[in-house]
C-alpha cells in the first residue's frame, strides 16, 4: 500500500520529499537505499486498544476511523482470533495503476510490517514497525494467549510499544504479564519499552487513572504516555520518537543485532507481503495470458 503524507515535526523527519511509502518491507531491500542503522519496533497489546490506529496516526497523521467515515466502509467485527482488517486513509498516487499490487485498495492488517526512512539527530535511520494481532489474558490472569507470530515479533524487535486503553481495565491488566513474556524471550539485557494509555479522548469512560499507568511504566523501566490516536498526532509522535531514541541508545550505535549477541533472526513474515506477492503473480499471469491470446 502506498500512502502519502507530510514529514513529521520535531527532530524526526521523513526523508526526501513530503511523500513517503507505506508498504511492507521488500524481502530483499535495495542495497543502495538502506541506512546503516535500523530500529525495529513492535506494537503489542490486548484487543481493540488502538494498536493499528496508533501506527497509522504516527505514519500518516490521520486517524483510521476518518477513512471509514469518509468512505462509508465498515470494518469487519473483531473476531475472536483478532485477525481484524481496517482500511486506512490513503491518497491514491495517480502513477499507480488500479490493477497494481501497490494500489491503496489494499488493507492494513494486524500483523503488517511498515518501513519508513527517518532522520534522527542528523542521521538516516530505517524505522520498521510491526503491528501484531492482540494478546489476551489466560483464565488464571497471569499467563497470556499469544500467537507464535507475536513471539517471533518480540524476538525480532529492538523496542516495544505496550498499549492499553484507558477505558478498559482488562487491557491494562495484560501489560504486566505481557512484559514478563517479553522478558522470558529476552532474559538478559536492556529492554527499551514505552507504555501507551490510548483513547485519552474518552475521559468520561476512563477506567485506568494516569498515575497507575505512570507507576506501571516506571516499574517496567519505561516511560508512560497518554495518547489519543483519534484526536492527537503530537502525543503519538512523541511516544514513538522517545522509543526510537531509547532503542538507538540501547543499541549503542550498533546496527540492531547487538543486544541479541550477534544472533541473526529473520524478520517476521508480513502477511501483507504474501498477499502482495500473490496479487502480483495474479496480475502477471493475467498479462501473460492476454499476451498469448493476442
Ligand atoms: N475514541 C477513540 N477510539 C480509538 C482510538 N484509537 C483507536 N480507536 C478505535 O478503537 C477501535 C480499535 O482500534 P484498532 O486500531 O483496530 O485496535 P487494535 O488494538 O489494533 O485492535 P486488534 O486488531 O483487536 O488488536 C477502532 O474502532 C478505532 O477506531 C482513540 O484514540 N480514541
Amino acid at each position: 500500500m502506498r500512502l502519502s503524507g507530510d514529514s513529521a515535526p520535531g527532530s524526526m523527519n521523513s526523508s526526501g520529499s513530503g511523500n513517503f511509502l507505506l508498504v511492507p518491507i521488500p524481502e530483499y531491500p535495495l542495497l543502495d537505499c538502506v541506512p546503516n542503522k535500523t530500529v525495529k519496533i513492535v506494537v503489542l497489546g490486548a484487543s481493540n486498544v488502538g494498536k493499528t490506529a496508533l501506527i497509522v496516526r504516527f505514519l500518516t497523521k490521520r486517524f483510521i476511523g476518518d477513512y471509514e467515515a469518509n468512505t462509508g466502509e465498515v470494518s469487519p467485527p473483531h473476531s475472536s482470533d483478532c485477525l481484524c482488517h481496517q482500511r486506512v486513509p490513503a491518497t491514491i498516487d495517480p502513477l499507480i495503476p488500479s490493477h497494481s499490487p501497490f494500489h491503496p485498495d489494499l488493507f492494513v492488517s494486524a500483523g503488517a510490517l511498515y518501513s519508513r526512512k527517518v532522520t534522527m539527530d542528523g542521521e538516516e535511520v530505517s524505522l520498521q514497525i510491526q503491528d501484531t494481532p492482540c494478546v489476551a489474558l489466560q483464565d488464571d490472569a497471569e499467563g497470556l494467549y499469544c500467537q507464535e507470530q507475536i513471539n517471533r515479533s518480540i524476538y525480532w524487535a529492538d523496542g516495544y510499544v505496550l498499549v492499553f486503553s484507558i477505558t478498559d481495565n482488562s487491557s491494562y491488566r495484560t501489560i504486566q504479564p505481557l512484559y514478563q513474556h517479553i522478558r522470558r524471550i529476552h532474559p538478559s539485557g536492556n529492554i527499551p519499552v514505552i507504555l501507551v494509555g490510548n483513547k485519552s479522548d474518552l475521559l468520561r469512560a476512563r477506567q485506568v487513572p494516569a498515575e497507575e499507568g505512570d507507576t506501571l511504566a516506571t516499574s517496567l523501566g519505561g516511560v508512560y504516555f497518554e495518547a489519543s490516536a483519534r484526536e492527537n498526532h503530537e502525543g503519538v509522535h512523541a511516544a514513538f520518537l522517545h522509543l526510537c531514541q531509547e532503542v538507538i541508545r540501547a543499541l549503542g550505535g550498533g546496527n540492531g543485532e547487538k543486544r541479541k549477541g550477534g544472533l541473526h533472526l529473520a524478520r517476521p513474515k508480513s502477511p501483507n507481503m504474501q498477499e502482495l506477492k500473490r496479487r502480483f503473480r495474479q496480475v502477471l499471469s493475467s498479462k501473460v495470458k492476454s499476451a498469448t491470446t493476442i
